[in-house]
């Protein structure tokens, strides 16, 4: 079982959305990380065949998907950033219709959906109509929806976006069970949901891929460049403005902790930290390091 990308490169007009892409992705769950306009939905749509590329290929087990069709339409399961349905259609209407685009035979649709229903906890609404549901439960329907027909390649493009923690958690569960013998590719700029559960991650940035490997391996980039210092509470939007801080806690006498990255310890009391993931996404992704209204508005708030 593998996926492979080879040089693949998708242009709009004079914007090069991907270039020159190649990825081999084998079992386990896969990070896609990048920022906005990364070009993570542009790759995942071709790999989804819903795109053709302007250049490369993407093979399954040696051959181009393109000359799979259907035989790779039904061992794909995919989740789009926003999934459409008709306003009529209630939960299990939509399951069922979704079962039957999938060629799902009667008896397997009826288990595979209470299966599904049980499992993202959406049993309670399945006489619900859709577009009455909370954010988050569409969500799981979406997920529902993708993992329909045990899909031995799954790709989910942003799929935590409106999950409250509990659900994340119990998603990121359930993807780590079902990985075990499938490719499961998650695109997401939330480095936690993919963090500890990812056998591999690629961080896209400008359209190509500027890193890969394991969490342990990619972390190594940070070594000796995270620290935890302790600044006083008034001098935040000074230390905030001169260094790249990505996390801060209110401690007792009006100081801050605070985890900054630097190649030098520069903050008062600063002690090395353990490099995250997300370290090195906001060091790829200043953009995404907590803006200085956010820390501001946080501040005032606590
Ligand atoms: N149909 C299109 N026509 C023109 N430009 C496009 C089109 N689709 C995407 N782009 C551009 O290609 C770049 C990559 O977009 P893409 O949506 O793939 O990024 P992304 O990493 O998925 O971002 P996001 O997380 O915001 O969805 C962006 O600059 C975007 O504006």
């Amino acid at each position: 079982m593998k996926l492979c990308i080879e040089h693949l490169t998708k242009n709009f007009q004079d914007k090069k959305a991907v270039e020159d892409v190649s990825l081999r992705i084998t079992p386990g769950v896969w990070g896609l990380l990048g920022a906005n306009g990364a070009g993570k939905t542009t790759l995942i749509r071709m790999i989804a065949g819903i795109l053709v590329p302007s250049s490369g290929r993407i093979t399954y087990d040696g051959i181009d998907i393109r000359d799979l069709g259907e035989s790779y339409r039904s061992i794909f399961g995919y989740l789009p950033q926003e999934f459409g349905f008709y306003p009529e259609f209630t939960v299990k209407d939509y399951l069922e219709y979704m079962a039957a685009l999938k060629g799902l035979s009667r008896q397997k649709t009826r288990e595979k959906i209470d299966l599904l229903l049980d499992t993202l906890s959406l049993s309670d609404v399945r006489k619900k109509r859709i577009v009455k549901l909370s954010g988050g439960m569409k969500r799981r329907v979406g997920i529902a929806q993708a993992l329909l027909n045990d899909p031995e390649v799954l790709i989910l493009d942003e799929p935590t976006s409106g999950l409250d923690p509990g659900e994340r958690v119990r998603f990121r569960n359930l993807l780590s069970e079902f990985a075990q013998d499938r490719i499961v590719l998650i695109s997401t700029h939330i480095v936690s949901d993919v963090e500890y559960i990812a056998t591999c991650n690629a961080i896209m940035k400008d359209g190509g891929i500027t890193a890969e490997g394991t969490t342990e391996e990619l972390v190594l980039e940070m070594k000796g460049r995270v620290w935890n210092g302790i600044i006083p509470d008034t001098d935040l939007l000074k230390y905030e403005r001169e260094n790249r801080i990505v996390n801060l806690r209110n401690e007792a006498g009006h100081k801050i902790s605070v985890r900054y990255i630097s190649d030098e310890p520069v903050l008062p009391c600063s002690v090395p930290a353990s490099p995250r993931l997300e370290d090195l996404y906001l060091w790829l992704f200043p953009q995404d390091t907590r803006r200085e209204e956010d820390m501001k508005h946080e501040f005032m708030e606590s």
